[in-house]
């Protein structure tokens, strides 16, 4: 199979494009703009660049800014069309980092999950010859089939006419879709329904379906008031995989649920304050969110705040283990390298400890080493992917810079430069901030990304990496952030290839970060030992 490349022309190009993000599950409906030329040949240039031999015969390139999806279609295809999502090495597709989300929309992308259909006027034969079946594709990875999903998630959604669609699958089984003729007029209502438009060039008749998300998780944030806490609430409220949003904190959190109850987003939103009422909060949650803890001020490190956060996770996790045993638990309280391994230790002393379950959120380093290698080469930023490995303080955050995808060329004094600026990302703030707290938003934005990896593995996604900081075998210490492979039970796998041919400057981060890392584990656990787990 080959990938053509078309230079389109606005002139010869016309289509409406269809998205469908089964993570957020929205359909955003475009007119292409004028940008969309140079997405199309930014996307297959990079698609036979990072593909010699690919199976896409459809290119998808998402324009941020103008939040439209453009595709570009394969000519003659012999094949229903597949449409499909690049490449995990690619754009904003890849498997753990760099989705563009649009906060607004809540548009996340990740490859197999954006369904698209087009159709498009090339004033040649290849619209009478490709506008003829659409299936969902998938990508398992780079350079492997695209493989149609209409087995397992089918929802029989059928279109009739005649070069269009024909069928489109791969949603929930409860999906209808429907058609309208645009959507840029929908974005108040845009996690509840979205629009699908499919204006015919041949036929202006129009359908009109509309795609319920079914929004079925629960969701507890514990430090809800925080500079974390109420971003990283706005951006769960807007998800429309979240059923229940149960916001907690010592203070000030009844004002923060009240104030985003009013949003007009599916999730139900409910306030727990203090102790007496944190069970209640945990009751039937699928995942909790644990941003609760005190912040750096300029001059502190991360472990320096362990006196005070150490009892506030215990604490926390306790109530977790008591009443929630089951949930996946995301840990942003920092020292994040001691943090987790004590809600290890308080989890086991609770008889509850499932390792595959519990995470320290180390998705801001991903996200600040792709904004940084982009703005470092200038490249656009849903180009880069760059894994991060180790803990989340100083030293132990080791970019694997040589492993970023698509790959890109360094000099040593980039390396070194980079690998020193992600490390210390999160002073970088502290100090800009001078003494007003550290990163809130932009962790608020990792955490929100990590947790909608997190309900879409829940929800059966069997697609989704991240990194975190988990129980792991890759290293001989016994918490290590990597990439993983979630699932519906949590930790599926970690990615120990990343740390497979690592370059020199790499090795000897590694060998540096264990030092710190251990000792930050250990102290860890020693705290939570030396403590009675309360009945
Ligand atoms: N993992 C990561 O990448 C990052 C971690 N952090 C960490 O996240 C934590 C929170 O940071 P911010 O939100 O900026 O701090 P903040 O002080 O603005 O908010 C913390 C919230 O936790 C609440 N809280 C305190 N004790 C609590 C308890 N026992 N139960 C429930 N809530 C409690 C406070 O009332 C407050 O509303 C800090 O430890 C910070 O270092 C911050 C940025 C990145
Ligand atoms: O630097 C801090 O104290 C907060 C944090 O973990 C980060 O921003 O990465």
């Amino acid at each position: 199979m080959k990938v053509y490349q078309h230079h389109l022309t606005r002139a010869r190009l016309k289509f409406n494009v269809v998205q469908h993000s089964l993570r957020s599950q929205i359909i955003i409906v475009g007119e292409s703009n004028q940008s969309y030329e140079v997405g199309i040949s930014t996307f297959n240039h990079q698609l036979r660049k990072a593909t010699p031999s690919p199976t896409f015969y459809v290119g998808i390139w998402f324009h941020a800014s103008s939040r439209l999806l453009l595709c570009s279609t394969a000519e003659k295809p012999k094949y229903p069309i597949v449409i499909t999502t690049p490449p995990r090495t690619l754009i904003a597709h890849n498997p753990y980092s760099t989705y563009y989300l649009n906060p607004i929309l809540h548009t996340h992308f990740s490859h197999r999950e954006i369904y698209s259909c087009l159709e498009y006027n090339t004033g040649s034969k290849m619209a009478a010859t490709s506008a003829s079946a659409l299936s969902i594709g998938s990508t398992i990875s780079n350079g492997s089939k695209a493989a149609p999903l209409s087995q397992s998630k089918a929802f029989g959604v059928t279109f009739n006419s005649q070069n269009h669609i024909k069928r489109f699958t791969g949603l929930k089984a409860a999906a209808s879709v429907s058609c309208e003729s645009s959507f840029l007029g929908k974005e108040s209502t845009a996690a509840l329904h979205y629009s699908f438009a499919r204006k015919s060039q041949n036929q202006h008749q129009m359908s009109r379906n509309v795609l319920q998300v079914k929004a079925s998780f629960k969701v507890a944030i514990l430090g809800a008031a925080g500079g974390i806490g109420q971003p990283l609430a706005l951006l769960v409220k807007m998800s429309p995989l979240v059923s229940d949003l149960h916001l907690y904190d010592i203070a000030n959190v009844k004002g923060v649920a009240a104030d985003l109850s009013h949003c007009n987003t599916p999730s139900r939103v409910r306030d727990f304050t203090g102790n007496d009422e944190l069970a209640n909060c945990l009751k039937d949650v699928d995942v909790i969110v644990i941003p609760a803890g005190v912040p750096r001020k300029p001059g502190m490190t991360r472990d320096d705040l362990f006196n005070i956060n150490a009892g506030i996770v215990k604490t926390l996790i306790e109530a977790v283990a008591d009443n929630c045993p089951d949930a996946f638990i995301h840990i942003i309280s920092n020292p994040v390298n001691s943090t987790v391994p004590i809600a290890a230790e308080v989890l086991k002393q609770k008889g509850v400890y499932d390792p595959k379950k519990l995470f320290g959120v180390t998705t801001l380093d991903v996200v600040r080493a792709n904004t940084f290698v982009a703005q470092k080469k200038n490249v656009k930023l849903i180009d880069v992917d760059v894994p991060v490995v180790g803990g989340h303080a100083g030293i132990t955050i080791l970019p694997l810079l040589s492993k970023t995808k698509p790959s890109v060329a360094f000099t040593d004094e980039e390396v070194h430069d980079l690998t020193v600026r992600i490390q210390n990302g999160g002073t970088e703030v502290v100090e800009a901030k001078a003494g007003a707290g550290s990163a809130t938003l932009s962790m608020a934005y990792a955490a929100a990304r990590f947790l909608e990896s997190s309900l879409r593995a829940l929800d059966g996604d069997s697609d989704v990496y991240e990194c975190a900081f988990v129980e792991s075998e890759v290293t001989e210490l016994p918490f290590f952030a990597s990439r993983i492979k979630l699932g519906k039970k949590g930790v599926e796998a970690v990615v120990a290839s990343d740390l497979e041919g690592l370059t020199e400057y790499e090795k000897k981060g590694l060998e540096a970060l264990k030092v710190e890392l251990k000792g930050s584990i250990e102290k860890g656990v020693a705290f939570a030992q030396k403590q009675t787990v309360s009945a």
